[in-house]
């Protein structure tokens, strides 16, 4: 496919293990600014998507651009710096540094100018970890140890360590397991909040917090793409009712 308007588009894309086609001659494109939510049976292939977007698991054919830029043979860290970041199920953050901190260490290096103008780093880092801790609702914890946050803040905290680097595409796995309901809201208004700037890919399996969510709902069966489209479109669709959503 010649260039494109999207920011990411897959094609064709195919993984197998050991023979069993995990992802299956899948496409899949996402817009600026868009939400979109990937939902689908157990072992459809969603994480396995996102592994292999991210750089985590290679694929065995097809093509992944991010930008229009080819990212299947890039190692990982490459395509972090290209301006994708992926969320997994558990967090990693610093439990024994604070808030503050955990932001801090995230502010990607070796941008803008360094050395003799270090003081303008700080500024920059300083004024960027404000700003990320607005967005993320912990601009009043900044000081507080990371290990005493609630689960959900600590979701939140590590969605913000990955928005110190800017991504442009930013993937979330699963991002409200285990919170409260007043957490879910709060994580529901966040992902409103970041998709404005940049388009986000969660992964989800709560209906009602896909409803609250979704730009665009795709929806995965053994490796393919089953259906797509509002949340409404895929609800009264027959083939997702059948294999997902009548379960
Ligand atoms: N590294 C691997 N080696 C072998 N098989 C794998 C590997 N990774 C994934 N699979 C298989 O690929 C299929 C898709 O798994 P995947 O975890 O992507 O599904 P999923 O849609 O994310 O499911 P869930 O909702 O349970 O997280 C499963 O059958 C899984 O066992």
């Amino acid at each position: 496919m010649s260039n494109t308007d999207f920011v990411l588009a897959v094609e064709d894309l195919t993984v197998s293990f050991d023979g069993f086609k995990a992802i299956d001659a899948l496409n899949l494109y996402v817009d600026k600014n868009e939400l979109r939510v990937i939902i689908g049976p157990n072992g459809a292939g969603k994480t396995t998507l996102l592994d292999l977007i991210c750089g985590k698991t290679r694929a065995s054919a097809g093509s992944i651009k991010f930008k229009n830029g080819e990212m299947t043979k890039l190692p990982e860290y490459e395509i972090v710096r290209k301006g994708i970041g992926r969320k997994f199920q558990t967090p990693s953050i610093y439990e024994n540094l604070s808030v503050f901190q955990n932001l801090e260490v995230s502010f990607p290096r070796g941008r803008g100018v360094f050395g003799a103008l270090a003081f303008k780093r700080d500024d920059e880092v300083k004024n960027r970890v404000q700003a990320v801790a607005e967005e993320i609702g912990l601009a009043d914890t900044l000081e507080t140890e990371a290990g005493l946050l609630s689960h959900g803040q600590k979701q939140w905290l590590e969605i913000g360590m990955l928005l110190m680097q800017d991504p442009e595409l930013l993937m979330l796995d699963e991002p409200i397991a285990g919170m409260s309901v007043r957490e879910r809201e709060l994580t529901a208004d966040l992902l409103q909040r970041i998709c404005k700037g940049r388009s986000v890919i969660v992964i989800e399996h709560d209906m009602d917090f896909v409803k609250r969510i979704a730009h665009k709902v795709t929806v995965m069966h053994q490796g393919k793409i089953l259906a797509e489209g509002s949340m409404e479109q895929v609800q009264n669709d027959p083939k997702v009712v059948d294999v997902y959503l009548g379960h």
